[in-house]
């Protein structure tokens, strides 16, 4: 990964269609959480994984924000914490990791997946089948793997049916999450809904909506969560009729702008 020296130039606006959202956050930073992923959200996407730049202003943004909002900032993502921390240094935002399947909170406090020595020897024999896929990339997250097709789009249904098979023999513990151009192998009880669920139980969250922000398939869940608790859910990319989300935000440079000016 690396990280962007220059203070980044906002694309030109596009018409806000969604803002009122994060207006009411402005208004009232007492009465909302707000909940962020990273991947196509507050980060562009890359090529790869490791490729992602995250803009050097973008943590001190996030942690201006989340003091405005006493604390009540969390990351929700399908990456592992253990990758996100540096990513925000020199701030450690309460997480969930690996779509919800890890969690640290506000407090500290971290819940890990177990990595049972049968998933282990699973990563191994998908990494071996996968040297097969030129252009493919194994992402081995701990409790979780995921193999990208981004510079293989060909070998998307090699991947998907392996996958599917891998999946077979571990069992019901575990779950197939598809993404953008990535199909994943997860904890069964992952879940961004039910990772903003516990944040919410839990101080500084814990009275406050929900303002939950994503753009892939993995976030309909904290968005139908954030719906049902009287919050807002917004996507990022074109409008789009197949989301729950109830408002959008055309790229992650336009969030990352109007994160900047909510954190001033
Ligand atoms: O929940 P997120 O924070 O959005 O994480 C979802 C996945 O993001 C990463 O993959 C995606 O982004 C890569 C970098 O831009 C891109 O190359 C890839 O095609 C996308 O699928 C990450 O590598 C995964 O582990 C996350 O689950
Ligand atoms: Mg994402």
């Amino acid at each position: 990964m690396t990280y962007q020296e220059q203070p980044e130039q906002g694309e030109a606006k596009p018409a806000p269609s969604n803002e009122p959202a994060l207006t009411a956050l402005s208004m009232y930073p007492d009465q909302w959480a707000l909940f962020l992923d990273i991947d196509g959200t507050l980060l562009d996407l890359a090529e790869t994984p490791e490729a992602i730049v995250v803009p050097l202003s973008l943590p001190f943004a996030l942690h201006a924000l989340s003091r405005k909002l006493g604390g009540a900032l969390a990351l929700v993502t399908g990456r592992s914490v253990a990758f996100v921390d540096p990513l925000f240094a020199p701030f450690r935002f309460p997480v969930a990791g690996l779509h919800g399947a890890e969690r640290r909170d506000a407090a500290g406090r971290l819940r890990r997946a177990l990595i049972p020595p049968a998933f282990q020897e699973m990563k191994s024999a998908i990494a071996r089948e996968a040297e097969a896929w030129p252009g493919a990339l194994v992402e081995d997250k701990g409790a979780a793997i995921a193999v990208h097709y981004r510079q293989a789009p060909e070998r998307e249904a090699d991947i998907a049916e392996a996958m599917q098979r891998y999946l077979d023999e571990a069992g019901s513990d575990w779950a197939l999450q598809r993404g953008k151009s990535v199909v994943e192998i997860c904890p069964a009880r992952a879940g961004k809904g039910h990772a903003i669920e516990a944040f919410l139980g839990e101080e500084p969250f814990i009275g406050r909506k929900p303002l939950t922000i994503g753009d892939d398939v993995t976030d309909e869940t904290m968005f139908a969560a954030a719906n049902r608790l009287g919050g807002q859910s917004v996507r990022i990319g074109p409008p789009n009729d197949k989301t729950l989300a109830r408002a959008s935000i055309f790229s992650p440079a336009r969030l990352r702008d109007i994160l900047a000016s909510l954190a001033a």
